[in-house]
């Protein structure tokens, strides 16, 4: 410490405690969360209560601004201890959606989400039966007892895995499953099987903390009061549940995952070929093409055969990409033509499309940059 450091002993004593009383609040506010979620599992309450969490951004952004603190960064410190509260509330026991627990098959039960799921719907309280293809053998004895059999295995042969399972199902179990489109799937499920089914997407990979605030969405397919327990199970997870037409669910998912995981093999197979190395590249990136960059290399990090059937999920989705294609090669004449006034012109009729989005999307990423810049500049 300097000398002129020294001048700021006080000050920083102080700050020094009052960090200290901060932690010691927080540490009781844990002490009363785990309170909460032990009510929460006897009263079968979900762990993410969004209108509670709405109430209370609003009063303490008030009460922010009256003490002369920004409501902004206000908002941000509470949702940051509100998510590790959600967080702890996950972390060893989840309410169950039902008086009794349920018996919950899952097939490809080594896969990761097949491993994330069995380990929630256990910490719920069920009772879980788990299959891959190393011992299929084993479903013959576990199939009169289940409520639910969920199918999570790779996209490409979910048809196959189903028409497989069906036949060994009780009428009376649920049959469902976990792929990223729902249209096909239903209806392979509806034909091999003459009960309840239900299409499920949970639409985060294996890796994440918990469940709270996660999107599942939901097609029923056939019988929705037999697996309105599994909708309600989601909600106690935490999760935000859509309840969704199938053919509208895979219409935005061409664009959600089809194209933008295209676009994405598109930027990274391009840069390969300007002969730059990424970390130069990142050096000389504003926070926002920093951001783009990001959203891109995360893509690389993870398993191309993944993606690849994400991608190529069927015929609609590649008929997609050949248009987006297509498309490309429309907007090509204007590089080669030099033609600034057809970039404008096509510029402003997007803006238009994108109406009162631009604006939200302008202010959203905003937040995301400054939190970047914040953390890793
Ligand atoms: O009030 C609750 O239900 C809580 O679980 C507490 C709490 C919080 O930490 O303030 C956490 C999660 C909920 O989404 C809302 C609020």
């Amino acid at each position: 410490m300097t000398k002129d450091e020294k001048k700021l002993g006080p000050q920083r004593s102080r700050i020094d405690e009052i960090d200290r009383q901060l932690l010691d609040l927080l540490s009781e506010r844990s002490s009363i969360v785990h309170e909460v979620i032990e009510k929460k599992i006897r009263n079968q309450l979900p762990i993410f209560a969004p209108k509670r969490e709405d109430d209370k951004t609003d009063k303490f952004r008030q009460m922010a601004g009256e003490r002369g603190l920004d409501p902004d960064w206000a908002e941000d410190f509470l949702r940051m201890i509100m998510a590790s509260s959600r967080a702890s509330q996950s972390s060893s026991q989840f309410p169950r959606a039902t008086e009794e627990p349920k018996h919950v098959l899952i097939v490809g039960a080594r896969g990761g989400m097949g491993r994330l799921y069995t380990r929630i719907f256990e910490q719920s309280g069920h009772t879980v039966y788990k299959i891959d293809k190393h011992n299929w053998y084993e479903l013959e004895e576990m199939a009169p007892k289940l409520d639910l059999a969920i199918v999570t295995v790779p996209i490409n042969v979910t048809a196959d895995v189903i028409r497989r399972l069906a036949p060994k199902l009780n009428k009376g179990t649920v049959l469902a499953d976990f792929t990223s489109n729902k249209t096909d799937p239903i209806e392979v499920m509806k034909e091999a099987h003459s009960g309840p089914v239900l299409g499920l997407h949970p639409m985060h990979g294996p890796d994440v903390n918990n469940l709270s605030k996660q999107l599942m969405v939901a097609c029923v397919g056939r019988d929705e009061a037999a697996s309105a327990w599994m909708v309600e199970q989601a909600r106690l997870w935490g999760m935000r549940v859509i309840e969704a037409d199938p053919q509208k669910h895979d219409h935005v998912m061409h664009l959600v995952q089809g194209l933008r995981h295209f676009v994405a093999l598109l930027h990274g197979s391009f840069m390969k070929t300007y002969d730059l190395d990424p970390r130069d590249i990142l050096e000389y990136s504003s926070p926002i093409y920093r951001g783009e960059l990001m959203m891109t290399g995360r893509i690389f990090a993870q398993s191309a055969e993944l993606y690849a059937d994400i991608v190529f999920a069927n015929e609609e989705r590649r008929q997609l990409l050949l248009n987006f294609i297509e498309h490309n090669d429309r907007l090509t004449r204007m590089v080669k033509e030099d033609d600034k006034e057809g970039f404008i012109k096509e510029f402003e009729a997007v803006t238009d499309f994108f109406g009162s989005f631009a604006n939200q999307a302008l202010e959203e990423s905003g937040y995301l940059i400054d939190r970047l810049t914040d953390r890793f500049a």
